[in-house]
């Protein structure tokens, strides 16, 4: 058996063009253009590899691109003042602030300091707890990704067993919460989880997130179950820098029944969805309907 490959690409592409249409009719229907705003501090690899994507998807999607790139050194007073002013602004509806933070400056404080209905990453503790309580929310990025190419892939997915191994607040958590919400059997599996491999195996969908190169192998997977693979690691083989996930795609993808490559998953996604996630605070904001089948 052979897995089939879940496109997250192909299905990126599908939804930036979603958003895209959404945004023309809000353009010639209401006079909207949905904006957001991105706040870079310092010069983090991974952050850097993420807004080069953004920029352009904001563009080409319609939308307005606000760019705010911000010394290493910058104090948490002018970065308080600045996601001030952007709550305060007008032309902006979501704000997305580059984790992570140089260390002097405090990611928790300075998230929450976000207007909850423009933290279009879903990580202020406002978003958190209506999640958690199944209240409308905005939800992390990277998470929704993964339900959208689920459902796409499953329909429903009541009654399945979910293992998501990683319990970050950025990943882990929020996508237990959806997974959940989506009527699965829900498993948070960790570094500490006495017999990985058997929790696992017990999975029909397998979500990994631990941030460990190729951890997740064939023989912690269930024959026919789906495997998605949230990691994204630069990695050194062959005198060559490649990008692999968490999982042992070659060895996984001989059992799975479906799976998610790295690049070309999880990552186009997790941008679709800030471009999706936008826009729905953008209606949200202008008490216009929010768009269907973009949203948790
Ligand atoms: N507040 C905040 N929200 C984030 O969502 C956030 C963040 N900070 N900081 C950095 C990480 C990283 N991240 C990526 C998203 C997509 C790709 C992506 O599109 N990856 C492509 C490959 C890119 C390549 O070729 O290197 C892929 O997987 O196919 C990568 C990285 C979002 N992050």
């Amino acid at each position: 058996m052979t897995a089939t490959v879940i496109d997250g690409k192909a299905f990126a592409a599908k939804v930036r063009a979603e958003v895209a249409e959404h945004v023309a009719r809000l353009k010639a229907g209401h006079g909207i253009t949905p904006g957001l705003a991105v706040v870079l501090v310092g010069e983090d690899p991974a952050s850097k590899v993420y807004v080069k994507n953004k920029h352009a998807s904001t563009i080409e999607v319609g939308m307005e691109s606000f760019e705010h790139r911000l010394s290493a050194d910058t104090s948490e007073a002018d970065l308080l003042a600045l996601i001030d002013r952007l709550n305060a602004d007008p032309a902006v509806h979501g704000i997305l602030v580059q984790l992570p933070l140089p260390k002097h400056l405090d990611s928790e404080l300075v998230i929450n300091r976000i207007d909850p209905a423009k933290d279009v990453d879903g990580f202020h503790i406002s978003n958190v707890g209506l999640l958690g309580t199944g209240q409308k929310s905005m939800v992390p990025c990277t998470p929704l990704g993964c339900l959208m190419m689920l459902r796409d892939h499953h329909g429903s997915l009541a009654g399945m067993n979910a293992v998501v191994v990683g319990r970050s607040n950025i990943v882990g958590k929020p996508m237990a919460q959806l997974l959940l919400g989506d009527s699965c059997t829900v498993t948070i599996a960790h570094s500490r989880t006495k017999d990985l491999a058997a929790v696992c195996r017990g999975a029909d969908i397998l979500v990994a997130a631990v941030g460990r190169p190729e951890m997740i192998t064939g023989d912690m997977v269930k024959p026919g179950a789906t495997v998605i693979d949230v990691g994204i690691n630069r990695i050194e083989r062959d005198g060559k820098t490649k990008l692999v996930g968490d999982v042992d795609y070659a060895s996984a993808a001989a059992v799975a029944g479906a799976i998610t490559p790295v690049p070309g998953g999880v990552g186009p996604m997790t941008i679709a969805c800030l471009l999706a996630n936008t826009l729905t605070a953008c209606c949200r904001a202008k008490g216009l309907d929010e768009p269907k089948g973009l949203t948790a």
